[in-house]
Order: C-alpha cells, then structure tokens, then sequence
C-alpha cells in the first residue's frame, strides 16, 4: 500500500517503512546488505563534498588502497584485532581453484596503509602526513542487521595522519571530531555531543578514542555518529613508522584515525521522520522543492503548464533543486503524498487562484505551514529553506537534550533508564565500576533484550556512550554514583545502538 500505516512510536516497523516508501533502500538477497537507491545516495553524496572540503582545508589527500589483506597483514597488531576478528570477511577461491591464502576484505585499513607509511616517512620532513580514502568496508556483524545503522556492507571515509609530535597529532584529533560535528549539524540538522570514550569502549589499538554520540529521541539509544582516534605510537612502533627527527634522532611517528559512514543517514531519518515519512534536511535533500500543478476546468492546461515551467527556470537560477511533477498520471492529492513521504523540504502548489494572482501556495513538509506568496517573492525560498534547516536543528536539539537526565545514585539511574532516558553521572574511571553497571542495569532493566531470530538485536543492558568535552568540574569528595568511590569525571550511559 501507498501510505505508511504505522505511527512513529511502532518505531522500528515505522523505520521499515519509511526506507521503502520514501524510495531510500531496496532489499537484497544477501542478509545485511541493501541497495542505496538514488534517494539516498544523494544524500551520501552530499556528506562526502562537505566532509571532503572541511578535510582539503586540512591539507588532507585523498587515496585509494587495496581492498584485500593478507592474514600476515591483519594480524600484524594482534590485539587491536583479537576483539575484532570473528566479523573479518575472507576470500578463499577464484573460479574452482582455491588460493593458497586466504584474503581477508578490509574492515578497515590501518594494516592495509600503514606498512606503505612505512615507506613513505624517513624524515621530519615527510610529516605530515594526512591521507583518506572514501570506500566500502565489509564486517560480517552477527547482531540482527538495520539499514543504514548496522549493515554487513557499508560506505565510509577513513582517515589516517602521521605525525611528528604528539600535540600535533591530538590537535588533529579534535579539529577533525569538529567537521564531525559540523557534518551532523551543519547539513544533516542532528545535534550530537562531542565526548571522550571510556577505556572499555575506546579503538584497543588506540591511545584514546573521541567520537560525537547522539540520542535517538524514539527509544532513547545512544548512537555513535562518528569517531577520532588518537593512536598514539602504537601503531608506529609495530609498523616501524619512524623518522629522523631535527636533532638527528630516530622517532616514532605520532598518529591518528578517523571514520564516518553511511550510519549517518540513518541518524537523520530516525530525528527528523514523522507519521507521514522522511523529512529531509534541505541541505542533503535530491529535490529541495516540488512543484505541483493544479489543473481545473477554469484554467488552460498549457497556461498552467508554462507558469510552473517558468517558476522552476526562477528556482534554478536561485541554485535550487527544484522539480516540476507535470505527471498526468497521477492525481495533485496522490503526488502530495508521495513527495511528503519523500521528505522533500517544500512543496509550491498552483491551482486557478495563485494563477490568477501570479501566487504560489507554500507547504513546508517539516512543520506543515502553508501560506501565500508572490511570484516575485520566489527568491525568498533560499531563505525559507535556511530557516528550515535552523528550526529543524533546534528542535532536534531540545528533543536531545530532554534524553539527558543526571541521576546522583543507582535508583536514580535505573528510574531515568527504565524511562529511556541517557543519564550523566559522576563516576569514578574504574573499569571494574564500568562493567558492573552494565551487567546489573541489564538484569534490573524492565526492557529485556530484543532478539529477532534468536539474534540479539538491541540490548536492555546501559553502557557508557561517553565523557562529554563539555562537563562540569567533580568537586572534591564527590563520589561515583554506583561505587560510592571518589567520583573523576562525568560520564554519560544509556541503551545503544
Ligand atoms: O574507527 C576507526 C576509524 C577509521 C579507521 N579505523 C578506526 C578503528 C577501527 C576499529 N576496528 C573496527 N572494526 C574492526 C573489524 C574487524 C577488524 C578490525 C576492526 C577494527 O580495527
């Protein structure tokens, strides 16, 4: 059937719906993967420009590696993949001959690029160096899989830099943990909280791990949108990345890493979607304004016709994406549907009274307002569509910030998480701590494990998501609202995805 016939709050069946009707997804015969129709590849396309001229500014250069890696390669740093190793995808055979060993597909590509860093770095001189590839990358996940959110298959950028000092290296770190967030803000109208993982849940390989988490406002979960690793010499040392520093001394590079995928535009359909389907952002919208004839008897088809034509040449010498949808298949009622299920921005409407007026009818998809305005008024719409983008992004904000709760002790905790709520709280940095209240908060958690086909799919248990940047100063003698030692810093918890 046409229209969405679930509310929002039935919210992964709402989910379900949405990707297919708004023409984002199709699915695929092997479990995980899905097709990115044009709907959404746009919107994909749209991240990588942005993303890819904040990193140019950064004097970051684009690459491309080989896709494939050797066992000998991927377990070069055996522990940063020991926790990773059973989602690694193999190639074993060509044709019906096997090869005589196996290949692993890139899950990602530290051990792929850094024996060539390798190569490349001698000197100070050759720092630094700052590369990234836009590709896909394959992690055979076994939890139940999300389009967009968690897929078999999926689209990201990776960065990967090279230092000469330390400072360098975590300055680097934050300015690109702020294209971050500028990425989910700027274009896609989602707020995030930019934060520090905790030890538990940081890159292994790493020294520390930032990364912008965001809320789902739905059902409350945590969702990492995005993440900025600091390597430290980990990798430097094991890949013999070292250079003659100024005083003629051997020295390990200084490193970092950092990703965002396709995950993203699953962020932004679960913010910004309501009852009728997906609300675009306008910024990553394929059509940012549609629009739609009215025929009546009262009015010459070809007058119509020639009047829309000419408000789409206005719209596009204002560099809109605008399309004119003169389909005489389909009723005006049909196509508003269709186009509000699609999400786009705004629809112009013109019937026999904005004909004869020389009006448009304006109807804004995020917030359903409509109203007049003049043919000569149409240059307003770039602005129309900024005040959009601002408004959707406030009210993203504040649906964000109403799933943040403190909570001073256990049973506070656990009230705010039972309520889907993320919770801040003062913690002692014990990982001891860390991994007790995730094992208690599943048992008491009144939303028990989701599983579909026996497969584990969104737990009940709360984890830490992280250290906010922005926090208050623990005071002395202030303790950690489980241990009941003395409190660190702030932390924040919640379900995740
Ligand atoms: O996050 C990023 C950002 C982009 C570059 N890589 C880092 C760290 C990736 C951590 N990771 C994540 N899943 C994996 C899955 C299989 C093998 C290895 C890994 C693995 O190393």
């Amino acid at each position: 059937t046409l229209a969405i016939t679930v509310k929002k709050s039935d919210f992964s069946e709402w989910y379900q719906q949405v990707i297919r009707k708004a023409e984002l997804i199709e699915y695929y015969d092997v479990s995980g993967c899905y097709i990115l129709r044009p709907w959404a590849y746009f919107i994909w396309e749209q991240i990588q420009r942005y993303f890819d001229d904040l990193i140019k500014t950064e004097e970051v250069e684009n690459t491309y590696f080989p896709m494939f890696l050797s066992a000998k390669h991927l377990n070069k740093e055996k522990e940063h993949v020991e926790g990773f190793k059973a989602e690694v995808a193999w190639v074993t055979k060509y044709g019906e001959s096997d090869l005589n060993e196996p290949l692993a597909i890139r899950p990602t590509s530290e051990t792929i690029m850094y024996p060539a860093f390798a190569k490349w770095i001698q000197s100070h001189r050759d720092l630094p160096l700052k590369v990234n590839q836009w590709t896909n990358i394959v992690r055979w996940e076994f939890k139940f899989p999300t389009p967009f959110i968690r897929t078999r298959e999926f689209l990201w950028q990776e960065g990967h830099t090279a230092h000469s000092t330390r400072e360098e290296a975590v300055k680097q770190v934050y300015t690109i943990l702020d294209f971050y967030e500028q990425v989910y803000g700027e274009l896609l109208a989602v707020p995030v909280i930019k934060g520090i993982k905790t030890e538990s849940e940081k890159f292994a390989g790493g020294d520390f791990t930032t990364t912008v988490e965001t809320i789902i406002p739905q059902n409350g979960r945590g969702l990492q949108g995005a993440t900025s690793h600091h390597l430290g010499q980990n990798f430097s040392k094991m890949f013999e990345i070292n250079f003659e520093d100024d005083k003629k001394q051997k020295a390990f590079a200084w490193q970092t890493s950092w990703g965002l995928t396709t995950r993203s535009i699953g962020a932004m359909i679960m913010f910004h979607g309501d009852d009728k389907g997906l609300v675009l952002p306008p910024r990553v919208a394929k059509y940012q304004i549609v629009i739609i004839p009215i025929i009546h008897k009262d009015l010459e088809e070809k007058q119509l016709n020639e009047r829309c034509e000419q408000i789409r040449q206005i719209l596009v010498k204002e560099k809109l994406r605008v399309h004119l949808d003169s389909r005489d298949n389909y009723s005006p009622g049909w196509k508003f549907n269709k186009w509000e299920q699609k999400g786009v921005p705004i629809r112009l409407e013109i019937g026999p009274g904005e004909f004869k007026n020389n009006e448009v009818r304006v109807v804004q998809r995020f917030d359903n307002k409509k109203y007049q305005i003049k043919m000569e008024e149409l240059n307003q719409l770039s602005q129309i569509l900024d005040n959009i983008h601002n408004a959707m992004l406030e009210k993203a904000r504040t649906e964000l910030n109403q799933r943040i709760k403190q909570a001073d002790n256990w049973k506070e905790f656990m009230t705010q998480l039972n309520q889907r709520n993320t919770i801040l709280t003062r913690w002692c940095e014990r990982q001891e701590c860390e991994k007790q209240v995730k094992t208690k908060s599943g048992i008491e958690s009144k939303e028990k494990d989701s599983e579909i086909d026996g497969q584990v799919q969104l737990t009940g248990s709360a984890k830490t998501l992280c250290m906010p940047l922005k926090q208050d100063q623990v005071k002395e003698g202030e303790l950690c609202f489980n241990c009941g030692q003395e409190a660190k810093k702030y932390v924040l918890w919640g379900r995740s995805y």
